[in-house]
């Protein structure tokens, strides 16, 4: 009997390059295995004119394909993992998340070289609340716009000359051949990305052990180490995306060393805090971190 694998996907180039990207990683670790995928559309995608955080959430984007693999039309799903919320739901996993890619933002223009190279006042456009706090704190005098999306819908609105610039994700970028947008990164310490930028990962029901454990085969332990630190820390907080929170762990010789930021919207400050643990504590040092950060008044700004 042939095994078939089916992986749920959502439509856009970017999750499609995603899903396509596990499928030939999984026609190599199983050569016997049939591999396919099932693409379909959420409520996230359909919902394009409104801010992420006012039609709730991130969830949005996985629940059509829980769904599908609740009712046995797929066996997997593949997200880009800071797309999937803190807390997954009962009776889901992430049993494999893929090696990271560059987890640091794009500056994107056509006529600017960097941030400090915008002139005063310029227009840049991203709907997260953890880019444009961030924006804010380096330059305050920036005029920030909406701008939501896939990633071809944003070059577009730059390229016909709504915004001075725009900010990605590296790894969107480079995962879609257009590497060459990058005009600059911005990256740690004075920007951080969200938490599991640049991790795919691949959801499953924990019921089904056969499955499970052919994904398994895909699994890098060292992002699942320094992603379940950002995770743990953002999951602290609230794990809610109305609020700009941003997370970068790296593991190195000396172990865990987690970053953790939180954006004040209303002021246009940022608070920052980070820690360092030996790589068996990513969790414990999550929450470290997340702690300090509500000792400095993070609390007030997420509403706990
Ligand atoms: N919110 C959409 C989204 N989800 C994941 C990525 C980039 C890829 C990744 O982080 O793995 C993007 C595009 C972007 O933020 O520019």
């Amino acid at each position: 009997m042939t095994t078939t694998l089916r992986i749920a996907t959502r439509k856009s180039a970017l999750a499609l390059w995603q899903a396509e990207h596990v499928a030939a990683l999984l026609r190599v670790a199983h050569p016997t295995v049939d591999v396919v995928l099932v693409p379909m559309t959420t409520r996230g995608d359909e919902i394009l004119d409104k801010p992420l955080a006012t039609i709730g959430g991130k969830g949005l984007f996985l629940k059509e394909l829980e769904v599908a693999m609740l009712e046995g039309h797929a066996d997997l799903a593949v997200h880009s993992l800071k797309d999937v919320p803190a807390d997954l739901e009962p009776g889901f996993t992430l049993p494999a998340i893929l090696p990271r890619a560059d987890a640091a933002d794009a500056f994107v223009s056509n006529d600017y070289a960097d941030l400090a190279a915008l002139p005063q006042g310029a227009r840049v456009g991203t709907s997260s609340l953890r880019r444009q706090t961030q924006l804010r704190a380096l330059r305050p005098d920036l005029q920030l716009l909406d701008l939501r999306g896939n990633v071809g819908t944003r070059l577009g609105k730059l390229d016909t000359g709504s915004y001075d610039a725009i900010v990605l994700a590296c790894a969107g970028l480079e995962r879609l051949g257009l590497a060459s947008r990058i005009r600059s990164r911005l990256a740690a310490p004075d920007w951080l990305p969200a938490p599991g930028q640049a991790a795919i990962a691949i959801e499953a029901r924990d019921d089904h052990p056969r499955v499970l454990q052919l994904l398994a085969a895909l699994d890098d332990p060292d992002t699942r180490v320094t992603v379940s630190a950002e995770r743990a820390m953002n999951r602290a907080l609230g794990g809610s995306c109305t609020v700009p929170v941003g997370a970068w762990c790296v593991l190195g010789e000396h172990g865990l060393h987690l970053r953790g930021m939180v954006g004040d919207v209303e002021r246009g400050r940022l608070l920052h805090a980070e820690a360092h643990a030996t790589s068996d504590q990513a969790q414990a040092l999550g929450e470290q971190v997340a702690e300090a950060l509500l000792q400095q008044g993070a609390g007030a700004l997420l509403g706990l």
